[in-house]
């Protein structure tokens, strides 16, 4: 995908991988104004994705874009992607439970949000972890605005090289084995 992004519809409905400079690989997608979807493959908390996450999302000024959300899990994230340069900026502010007990994360959250509360009250808050990385982005993908396909299935080891291969998505950016 080569395409100068100027407006926020030009991010809208875009889906990234990309890499931090601490080694964490992130798989995003843009699903429209105000809802993220993520699948992590490499990090703390690897193997953990999520759907419809609400997020506030708005351009800084052509082509910079600011996104930031809060999660059941207590967790913080705010990400600045600046996708003409392919680079981001992210801070992610983890709970000290979430230090404590990643593995406790490690799943499809939306079928465990009751979990992520429980543990939330369960654990502590303090002192957070915060984790703030540059990320170079490896992959970008025009996937359109609430494409269901995009964040469908759990991560696995070869999902980032699978799509960066041309081998996850067809034309329509459907999944091809499904
Ligand atoms: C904790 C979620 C999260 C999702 C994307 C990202 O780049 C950083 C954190």
């Amino acid at each position: 995908m080569t395409k100068e992004f100027k407006t926020l519809d030009d991010f809208l409905g875009t889906h990234f991988i990309y890499t931090y400079d601490n080694g964490w690989e992130y798989e995003w997608y843009a699903k429209n104004d105000h809802t993220v979807d993520y699948r992590i493959h490499g990090g703390m908390v690897a193997g953990r994705w999520v759907t419809d996450q609400p997020a506030n999302i708005v351009m800084l000024v052509p082509g910079i874009y600011k996104v930031a959300w809060t999660e059941p899990t207590g967790t913080d994230v705010a990400l600045d992607f600046v996708p003409n340069e392919g680079k981001l900026n992210g801070t992610i502010f983890f709970p000290k439970w979430v230090q404590d007990h990643p593995e406790i994360t490690v799943t499809y959250q939306n079928e465990h949000i009751d979990v992520m509360e429980a543990a939330r009250e369960k654990y502590d808050t303090y002192p957070k972890l915060v984790v703030p990385e540059f990320a170079k982005i490896t992959y970008m993908g025009d996937a359109g605005q609430d494409n269901e396909d995009v964040i469908s299935e759990a991560p696995y080891a070869s999902l980032p090289d699978d799509i960066r291969a041309g081998k996850y998505f067809d034309a329509n950016y459907k999944r091809i084995n499904k």
